[in-house]
């Protein structure tokens, strides 16, 4: 037997050395513990009891909301999450991708409309999802993008009075506790962001970071200006974002919203329980839910109102579920129809991603010993690679293709492979779902060679998706329609776009590393020359994937043949029924949408708060409770 060194192991020893490397050996076994925070206690709750509020969706909104109304110590909260508690790889930044597929994944994937996306597996693009405490907070890349205030403006000048730039501004400074030393130093930074929040913002210690300050310098040399921070300045400009992370934890919203009010009496949790429907009365007013929980099914009511947070994709699909949506489709799926509301499931937005790999001399393969000192530097500090996103380093550039924009309609945020790294295949295909040919070409150059790949996203794409329902049964996928590029507009952005990203090969840095464009083993793109307009045309048609920030799916907006929800996010046409999460984006934000989505939790909460003291006990109508008894009641007698 010999140590990694190759020297003998069976040394002559006094015992001591043996012990002492033995009781370090259990610390580390037991590490993992030091890495768990307190779970979230289940409720007990009895079939047919009443709250005033229900609240559906434990995501980056739904954790917010629930935290904010059960401040109030008159009001009972029910918050019911169709996942469980995250697992220790949703706390580690590090192990972001090894969640991705897993049973805290919904796994959803897009239909193939046979002309995008064909070097997809199946020609379907993976909708990853977070289903778990904390949503897609518990599962995201943690960049911390606020977004330009021209997208709040949109929004308020589209009629949405209650989502003026100020308002938006302030209640993301609510949700915030900017913890970063640096940008605290900086007075235009610390004015920016929040410090009482209970969501912290940091920044990454990156492990790449002499590799980012040069792909920096590179960016500032083809005319994207590096600055201090990229949620001030975010047009033509690169820097390091921030995250959702602090001191190598992730930082998602049920760490941050629920746990610290594990204590309060008057909120109930319920995990790994199904929302199927949402009851809505005769005269159109919504009095509670149905769900189910290891195959049983359970009614609770709403004196108030019940709260959809489930994210762009479930939320319009319990609306529809529940007989509020566009009246054929519903009739199609036999769903009474409740509420025509035409809008909902419609104009679905996404931010679509096109790959570029740019290979060279550096970083070198990392070996196997000190991959075993990354990971015991990170249980011991929480520092190194697993302190950050095994996805992507915190560097990004927001540009714009039209030279006088005043906001970016192109993100480009980087990752770094050293040679000969696993993981690329790994993210490639698992991630991506890229087809063998397109895996291979990328892995065979990343032998030899380091990868940088520039994950190329569309900010303000016009094509609009949708999402149907499969069929009446809850527990059915919906049908995922993205349409990307189906408007010719995108597709020219997307070309342009990626001929103005691909300069970086010709700068200072990459071609003293030997820099050069990898070239993509793509049947179809193969005749173009490499980095042609034809070639990325072609690259972008059959590549094209996902950032995974679906929105607009339950937009607001003044009417109900225009929207799903109004300015105060009550859904047109059913009383004491809100939306609040990502679906109801009138247009998506310049940058990943996590931030934004705490934000709408913030202010939808703030509108669903104002509105519930302004009318006190009245909004309880006893109309309401006479229903409620009523159902309950020939429910029980059921049973
Ligand atoms: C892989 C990945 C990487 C991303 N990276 C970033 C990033 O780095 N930065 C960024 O800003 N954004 C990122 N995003 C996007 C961002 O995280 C989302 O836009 C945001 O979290 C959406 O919040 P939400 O509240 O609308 O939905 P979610 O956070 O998805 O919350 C919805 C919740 O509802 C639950 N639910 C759904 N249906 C039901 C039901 N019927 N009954 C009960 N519960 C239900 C779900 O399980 C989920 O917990 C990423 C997303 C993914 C998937």
């Amino acid at each position: 037997m010999s140590c990694i060194s190759g020297a003998p192991c069976l040394y002559p020893t006094t015992g001591n050395a043996v012990s002492t490397f033995a009781s370090a050996l259990q610390y580390f076994a037991a590490a993992q513990c030091l890495l768990t925070p307190e779970l979230l206690p289940e409720a007990s709750v009895k079939n047919f009891e009443s709250f005033d509020f229900i609240i559906v969706g434990a995501g980056s909104a739904g954790s917010v909301v629930a935290n904010r109304l059960s401040e109030n110590k008159k009001w009972n909260v029910l918050l019911i999450e169709a996942g469980g508690d995250a697992p220790i790889e949703a706390n580690v930044p590090g192990l972001e991708s090894n969640l991705f597929n897993t049973t805290y994944d919904w796994k959803y994937l897009t239909v193939n409309n046979g002309r995008t996306s064909q070097s997809l597996i199946n020609g379907s693009v993976g909708w990853i999802r977070g289903k778990m405490l904390g949503g897609c907070s518990s599962i995201n890349a943690m960049f911390y993008v606020q977004g330009n205030s021209a997208d709040y403006q949109r929004w308020y000048d589209a009629g949405n009075k209650e989502w003026s730039v100020n308002e938006v501004r302030r209640c993301f400074r609510k949700s915030e506790s900017l913890q970063n030393d640096e940008m605290l130093s900086d007075p235009k930074i610390r004015a920016h962001y929040g410090h009482n929040g209970p969501l912290v913002i940091n920044k990454f210690n990156s492990t790449f970071r002499r590799y980012t300050d040069k792909v920096m310098e590179a960016w500032e040399e083809i005319g994207f200006r590096n600055v201090p921070d990229l949620n001030i300045e975010n047009v033509m400009t690169s820097g390091l974002i921030p995250g959702t992370a602090a001191n190598g934890v992730r930082q998602s919203t049920d760490r941050a919203f629920l746990l610290p009010i594990a204590g309060r009496t008057n909120i109930k949790i319920l995990k790994r329980s199904l929302v199927t429907k949402v009851l809505v009365t005769k005269e159109l007013k919504a009095y509670g839910i149905e769900m189910e929980k290891d195959g049983k099914k359970y009614t609770f009511y709403a004196t108030r109102e019940v709260v959809v947070s489930a994210g762009a994709i479930a939320s319009p699909q319990l609306l529809m579920l529940s007989g509020i949506g566009p009246v054929e489709h519903l009739r199609e799926k036999k769903i009474p129809c409740v509420v025509n509301s035409p809008k909902v499931g419609q104009d679905l937005q996404d931010h679509c991603v096109v790959p570029v790999f740019i290979h060279g001399d550096v970083p070198d393969e990392v070996s196997v010993p000190d991959t075993h000192y990354d990971n015991l530097n990170y249980l011991v500090n929480r520092q190194g690679p697993l302190a950050q996103s095994d996805l992507t380093t915190d560097a990004m550039a927001f540009y714009s293709t039209d030279k006088n924009a005043s906001y970016s309609n192109c993100q480009t945020s980087l990752t770094i492979f050293p040679k000969n790294k696993s993981l690329l295949s790994d993210t490639i295909t698992k991630t991506f779902r890229y087809k063998e040919n397109v895996v291979d070409s990328i892995v065979e150059a990343n032998k030899n060679h380091a990868t940088y790949l520039l994950i190329y996203n569309l900010l303000h794409p016009e094509s609009k998706g949708n999402i149907s329902l499969s069929s009446n049964n809850p527990k059915d996928s919906p049908l995922i329609h993205p349409n990307y590029l189906s408007d010719p507009r995108d597709l020219e952005t997307v070309v342009k776009g990626l001929k103005m990203a691909t300069k970086i090969v010709n700068t200072k840095y990459f071609k003293s590393i030997g820099g050069f464009l990898g070239r993509l083993n793509i049947p179809a793109c193969n005749k173009f020359f490499l980095d042609s307009e034809e070639y990325w045309r072609c690259v972008s048609i059959n590549l094209v994937s996902t950032l995974w920030h679906p929105v607009r799916t339950c937009q607001m907006g003044t009417d109900i043949g225009n929207s799903v929800v109004d300015s105060r996010l009550r859904v047109h046409g059913v009383k004491g029924l809100r939306v609040v999460d990502a679906s109801v984006m009138p247009n998506t934000v310049s940058g990943n949408t996590n931030a934004a989505s705490i934000m709408i939790g913030e202010r939808g909460s703030e509108l669903i708060i104002e509105d519930n003291t302004k009318c006190g006990l009245k909004c309880i109508s006893e109309k309401i409770i006479s229903e409620i008894l009523e159902h309950r009641e020939s429910n029980i007698n059921r049973i």
